[in-house]
């Protein structure tokens, strides 16, 4: 069988939050915080990295955008050994915002356009769950919006919700990195009937609040046993933030996937958006950690690709003059 091959494509992709506190595995958020890639089929491999986010991620095959196109390559049954990537980010790397996920969405809608989309969205989907280990932060980056997802090691599933208009985002990103890997590592094997009936519970309840839009109903619901308790063991002021944000004008607060991010979830409308920095920001500070603040959205898109014309732009020029949207 023979595809059309593109040229060059250009694929757009946000960042993500998981878990919303109580899912879990099972809830992710696609933040307007976007990375960028630029990939073509080349004679001769080229990885370019722009940008302070990129430090340290290798620039030759073994890099992860690299791997995930190859897999592409590899199960549509074509080759396409060389490729030349060019990436910018916005995401910070490894603090809980989706960096690797973002990645690796960006690789396959990437590498897939490359072969005329031989596999669709859902296939995508299965693929990135697989690769990621869990589905909520490549479902809000391929999807976009809200995702509720499960994936049971065999295949994933997935309802988008549509975020209430009002929803607005306040993270705290620390500046020290934390891995997934070493987040997940001080999680305990087995858990109580008493803490998986709390965390469904309120999983549930928050699902139902933000798909009617009852954004009172957050701060009863974005409670949480099964992680959270864990990793705060790991980010110092972690604790009071779960336990106050509230009472500063959150509807509901969160670490943001695996941390070290904390995330605030606000009404727009709130009069106490200054008071709430505030106490983000003073109780990391009193524990020693310097975090930069960042208002965001949820981002109604998912991953996005464009085909590229000779005369396009490349992501350099285009970072320079700070003209990429
Ligand atoms: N653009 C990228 N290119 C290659 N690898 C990346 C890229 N972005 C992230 N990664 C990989 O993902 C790791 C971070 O993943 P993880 O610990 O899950 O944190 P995050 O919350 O940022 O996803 C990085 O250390 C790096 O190995
Ligand atoms: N559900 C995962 C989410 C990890 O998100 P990340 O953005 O920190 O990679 C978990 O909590 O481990």
């Amino acid at each position: 069988m023979s595809y059309k091959t593109e040229q060059k494509v250009r694929v757009k992709v946000p960042a993500s939050t998981a878990n919303l506190g109580p899912g879990f595995d099972s809830l992710g958020m696609a933040l307007n915080l976007y990375a960028w890639i630029d990939m073509a089929i080349s004679d001769q491999t080229r990885i370019q990295l722009i940008g302070d986010q990129m430090s340290g991620i290798p620039t030759d095959k073994s890099n992860l955008i690299y791997k995930v196109a190859q897999m592409v390559f590899d199960n549509a049954g074509v080759s396409h050994p060389e490729l030349e990537i060019t990436m910018y980010s916005e995401i910070p790397l490894t603090r809980g915002l989706g960096s690797s996920a973002s990645a690796i969405v960006g690789a396959l809608a990437g590498a897939n356009a490359l072969i005329g989309n031989k596999f669709s969205t859902y296939e995508l989907f299965q693929i990135a769950s697989r690769l990621e280990k869990h589905p909520d932060n490549v479902g809000a980056s391929i999807y976009g919006g809200i995702v509720v997802a499960f994936w049971d090691e065999v295949k994933a599933e997935s309802i988008r919700i549509e975020p209430d208009h009002n929803l607005e985002v306040l993270v705290a990103i620390p500046a020290f990195q934390l891995s997934t890997e070493k987040a997940r590592g001080v999680m305990p094997q087995h858990v109580s009937m008493k803490d998986a009936v709390f965390n469904l519970s309120h999983s549930s309840l928050l699902v139902a609040a933000l798909s009617t839009g009852n954004l009172g109903m957050i701060r009863h619901a974005m409670k949480d046993r099964l992680h959270q308790p864990y990793r705060a063991t790991l980010i110092p002021g972690m604790k009071t933030l779960l336990d106050e944000c509230e009472d500063h004008g959150a509807l509901g607060v969160a670490l943001s996937g695996a941390g070290p991010t904390m995330l605030a979830l606000v009404d727009g409308r709130n009069e106490k958006k200054t008071e709430l920095e505030a106490f983000l920001q003073g109780t990391l500070a009193k524990e020693g950690i310097e975090a930069q603040l960042l208002w965001l959205k949820p981002s109604q898109d998912g991953v996005t690709t464009t085909e590229l014309q000779s005369g396009d732009e490349g992501l350099l020029s285009l970072v320079e003059k700070e003209v990429l949207a």
